[in-house]
């Protein structure tokens, strides 16, 4: 399976914090390094602020699927067809990583030139404070980490990461012709750059979050706001919740925090900022954070999905004033590490600019 190409590493700036590698599963309080001045709390749940929850099998399943990227960015999907028993073995893996020695882990410590490894989340050099979480990146395969790791036991932990991937990268390439489905194209208009029907290549990165239970999670955040550079996000989050989205603004309404509530054997996708590119700001690009809670340690995956290395993302819909240039996932990442929340702003074009589409991702129609 094609991960991120490595040659040119992207250099989030390296921390310049504290403590770096403070163990938060056994804190009693929390130190002023992981100390958030406010954490915006999130009313409970109003009676119209639920997240659209999507059965694949659905005869409606296009439009029900547009409906949710265009409202909220975010949606939950059942009948996916991925089975429990691999989504616990996941979580089996994760627990059984995160719970090792943090000096074994670091073994498998992500170095500054590569994407993959052990670590705090590649955004956490962008805060000044720390957050409540420890990581673990897989781009490619995991075989060299898990050695690390797990010297004389690491095929159980190879094997289920392989077959996870392979089971999102199903889920992933479905719900991508769906959302191209829902933005007017059809099946035979769903053709990739280049000679091969690339949407059979997309790129991927596995994402293993691990969130210790919090002495006070009032003033901790596990993961702080932000939206996924990916053009979709696939979210195992087991039964613990802890992930927030942050409702789009709709007139006279205030933005604010809602709990995407755990459902047994369910997926959350998260439209990511390539996504927005793509539908030219039509889908929405969720904000979302993951907080943390007293008692649970909470364990979350994320499949971070995107268009091939070398393809062009730009959007497919010619529009009509200001649009988004065309961009690899490479390059937006370059971005997103140096402007964060800026990043989608700062590749809008003005109209005369965006007529070379020799290079985009889809042929614009
Ligand atoms: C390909 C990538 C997307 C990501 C940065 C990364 O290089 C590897 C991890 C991804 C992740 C996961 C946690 C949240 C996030 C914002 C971060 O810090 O690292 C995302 C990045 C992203 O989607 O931009
Ligand atoms: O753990 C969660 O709920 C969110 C994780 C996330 O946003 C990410 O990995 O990008
Ligand atoms: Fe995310």
């Amino acid at each position: 399976m094609p991960s991120i190409s490595m040659e040119q590493p992207i250099h989030f700036p390296q921390p310049i914090h504290h403590p770096k590698h403070f163990d938060l599963g056994s804190a009693h309080e929390v130190p002023d390094s992981h100390t958030w001045p406010t954490i915006q709390p999130n009313p409970p749940n109003g009676p119209n602020e639920s997240i659209p929850v999507i059965d694949l099998s659905s005869p409606d399943v296009i439009s029900l699927i547009g409906h949710a990227c265009e409202s909220w960015g975010v949606f939950q999907v059942i009948s996916h067809g991925v089975d429990l028993n691999l989504l616990h073995n996941l979580e089996s893996q994760a627990r059984r990583l995160f719970s090792l020695p943090t000096q074994q882990k670091l073994k498998a410590g992500r170095s500054p030139n590569s994407i993959s490894g052990y670590g705090l989340a590649p955004i956490s050099s962008l805060f000044s404070k720390l957050m409540w979480s420890e990581g673990f990146t897989i781009s490619g395969s995991p075989l060299d980490h898990a050695r690390s790791l797990w010297p004389d036991d690491y095929f159980n932990f190879c094997e289920v990461i392989e077959e996870y991937n392979k089971e999102m990268k199903r889920v992933a390439e479905r719900l991508m012709q769906l959302m191209l489905l829902s933005l007017g194209l059809t099946e035979e208009t769903i053709k990739w750059a280049g000679p091969m029907n690339e949407l059979q290549d997309i790129s991927s990165v596995l994402q293993l979050n691990s969130y210790p239970a919090c002495p006070n999670p009032d003033r901790a955040i596990g993961l702080a706001a932000h939206t996924d550079s990916s053009l979709l996000t696939i979210l195992y989050q087991s039964n613990t919740s802890g992930l927030q989205v942050l409702r789009p603004n709709k007139e006279s309404s205030p933005t604010q925090w809602v709990t995407v509530p755990p459902i047994p054997g369910a997926l959350v996708v998260n439209v990511g900022d390539l996504c927005h590119i793509l539908s030219n700001g039509r889908f929405h690009s969720v904000v979302h954070r993951a907080v943390v809670n007293r008692t649970e340690h909470r364990y979350s995956a994320a499949y971070i999905c995107g268009p091939p290395a070398h393809v062009k993302v730009s959007p497919i819909v010619k529009p009509v004033g200001p649009a988004y240039r065309p961009i690899t996932w490479r390059e937006y990442l370059g971005i997103k590490a140096r402007l964060f929340d800026k990043a989608l702003a700062s590749v809008i074009i003005s109209e005369e600019d965006h007529n070379d589409n020799s290079t985009c991702l889809l042929s614009c129609v």
